[in-house]
């Protein structure tokens, strides 16, 4: 059996590092021996500091284990972050200066051109990218993203679509479960019963990051896909999976049944082995009810996304509805499948478990 990699948690406590701790627990590679978050959880065991949300039980190991200060001194190499945006941007560079994979489920660094923005069925080729951050050249630290909740699903419904047929224009409306917003999240007066059609600098997000997702790797950059993209989005009183309504105008005419076909056809990971990935990433489903988030979620142990109602749309092309689980595939799934391929193409670096000393005193600089 191989020796599983020691990774660490940054942002631990939160729901997305509660994911992080859930679906890591039995990971055939990866071993979490570390977890930091805020100064006020720091020092106190992890049962103490967290309150866990999930359905599974805590483990016992992660239960006792304290948690760190948020600082890459006695971290390990490779750091799985689910910190916020604010805090990110000033954390992540820090771990990627002193020579850590740093695995992000944040929004900071995903548009930044040397950034690589992955989803391992969609653009996996994207990420020699990391070869041009000046962390790596400095330390072999670098920083990889994965894309918001509410683009992974839609990106990986229109990933096979794009690639037979070209696509030219995409309206989406999104239907995003209270998950999305952590914990506390919306207060509940504000959900129950009720739709919020504003979710702070989602569209804009859910807009550019699909589009750089399904862009074109250059050889040194990525340049975006060029299609116009319009998005709405919504919160809804659901607990786990994100819904959206799509219609797509292509670029070479094509039939439903070879839309079901390429869905069905995609599998680009098949054979790679890789623990997380789902053997079929979009399953179509006729049903002319579904997808649901309780019903559809779990497809691929929350790693799949659904898609159904596929129909001619009078304005565009075709529409159809998409489901993903948003805090599995959408988060800490995504970040997991990242390292699990980074881990395949030999980019987590082997050897010592401890990090170098950072080189740069201003990591964000060695960015720009
Ligand atoms: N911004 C999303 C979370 C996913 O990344 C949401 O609010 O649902």
């Amino acid at each position: 059996m191989r020796q599983r990699r020691k990774v660490g948690i940054l942002g631990a406590t939160g729901m997305v590092g509660q994911r992080f701790i859930q679906l890591l627990e039995n990971h055939p590679w990866f071993e979490v021996t570390w977890l930091a978050a805020s100064d006020r959880s720091s020092g106190k065991p992890y049962g103490e500091a967290a309150k866990w949300k999930l359905d599974t039980p805590l483990p016992h190991n992660i239960a006792n284990m304290l948690v760190s200060p948020a600082i890459p001194q006695a971290a390990p190499k490779i750091i799985f972050a689910a910190l916020d945006a604010d805090i990110a941007r000033e954390m992540e560079p820090a771990f990627a200066a002193a020579g850590c994979a740093v695995i992000s489920n944040s929004s900071a660094f995903r548009m930044h051109p040397d950034v690589p923005l992955v989803i391992p069925e969609v653009n996996a080729d994207h990420l020699p990218l990391i070869e041009e951050q000046q962390w790596r050249k400095a330390s072999g630290g670098y920083i990889v993203t994965n894309p918001n909740c509410s683009a992974i699903g839609l990106v990986l419904a229109l990933k096979p679509i794009a690639e037979r047929f070209g696509i030219e224009a995409i309206f989406v409306s999104t239907m995003q479960a209270v998950s999305g917003a952590g914990y506390p999240g919306v207060a509940s007066l504000d959900i129950l019963g009720n739709v919020v059609p504003f979710i702070k600098n989602e569209e804009e997000k859910l807009q550019e990051e699909t589009l750089k997702l399904l862009g074109r790797w250059n050889g040194r950059a990525v340049d975006p896909l060029a299609a116009k993209l319009s998005a709405h989005c919504n919160r809804v009183p659901v607990e786990d999976g994100h819904m959206e309504c799509v219609s797509i105008k292509l670029s070479k005419k094509a039939s439903r049944e070879e839309l079901i076909e390429a869905w069905r056809d995609f599998s680009p990971l098949a054979g790679q082995a890789l623990p997380s990935a789902p053997a079929q990433p979009v399953e179509f489903v006729s049903a002319e009810d579904r997808p649901q988030p309780r019903l559809d979620r779990m497809r691929g142990n929350g790693m799949a996304s659904t898609v159904g109602r596929l129909r001619p749309c009078s304005l565009f092309d075709w529409k159809f509805t998409v489901l993903s689980h948003n805090t599995i595939r959408g988060a800490a799934g995504a970040a997991i499948l990242n390292a699990e391929i980074l881990e395949k193409l030999g980019k987590l670096d082997p050897g010592s478990d401890s990090v170098v000393a950072a080189k740069s005193n201003d990591p964000v600089a060695a960015l720009a």
